[in-house]
């Protein structure tokens, strides 16, 4: 049986006062791979920050990897973030630290302690995503593609259920766009982490289909029909 990693029934999504998406409907089951496309301001953001309890969800029912939105306490939203790998256009990097030391520095914030598992849990994300050679870079000593791999093992450093990508592409050029894709993926199969991707680019998704949620007009649809 298939098992919903992320659910929203009857979802109001606001910011502040405004509504922003209406009566939203869709789950995502554990290692599906998902698109997320729509107009700027049509509320891909704002989807994607109600998921990871960064916008409260002010009506309705939503679960992501087991917490209940609607019921979340402030002191379990760090418990579901580590449940979820964020990625975001800009990467997020820390400039002043090395490759190393970002990841090292993440995880301790994530709890991890003992500092051989740290450090090889470091190598497994990194050569996951195809750079095991860049410990000792600082993040302006890498490529726009590179860091965003770096922010992708950094997101996926603690084995998350699933990854929520905020146009993860939209700082890159097309090959380099289609090779993080690509990355994503390839995490999605061997992992089966969930992945949910928002991209304004529709040539990728013409290009390497996958079920798409559609942001229009304050709803949103599941172009494939499922939901
Ligand atoms: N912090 C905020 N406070 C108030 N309104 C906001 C805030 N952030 C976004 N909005 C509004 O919410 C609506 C949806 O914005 P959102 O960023 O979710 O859209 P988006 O589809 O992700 O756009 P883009 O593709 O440009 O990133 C817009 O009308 C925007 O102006």
């Amino acid at each position: 049986m298939s098992e919903a990693v992320i659910s929203l029934s009857n979802a109001f999504i606001y910011q502040k006062e405004n509504l922003i998406l209406s009566d939203v409907n869709f789950s995502i089951n554990k290692g599906e791979f998902v698109y997320l496309i729509g107009k700027t301001g049509s509320g891909k953001s704002s989807l994607l920050k109600t998921l990871y309890a960064d916008l409260w969800l002010e009506k309705g029912h939503g679960k992501v990897a087991g917490f209940e939105l609607e019921n979340i306490k402030y002191k379990e939203i760090p418990f579901l973030r580590r449940k979820i790998g964020i990625i975001f256009q800009d990467f997020q990097l820390l400039p002043d630290r090395n490759v190393l030391q970002n990841l090292r520095f993440f995880m301790e914030a994530m709890g991890w302690d003992d500092k051989m598992k740290i450090d090889d849990r470091i190598m497994e994300v990194l050569e996951l995503v195809g750079l095991p050679d860049v410990l000792k870079k600082h993040p302006h000593q890498l490529s726009g593609g590179e860091q965003q791999r770096i922010a992708i093992a950094r997101a996926l450093l603690n084995h998350p259920e699933i990854l929520l990508a905020d146009e993860p592409t939209g700082n890159l050029d097309p090959e380099k766009s289609i090779e993080i894709l690509k990355l994503f993926f390839k995490i999605n199969e061997v992992s089966d982490t969930a992945v949910l991707m928002a991209t304004h680019e529709l040539g990728l998704i013409e290009r390497f289909p996958r079920r798409t949620l559609y942001c229009d007009g304050g709803i949103i649809n599941d172009l494939t029909g499922n939901s």
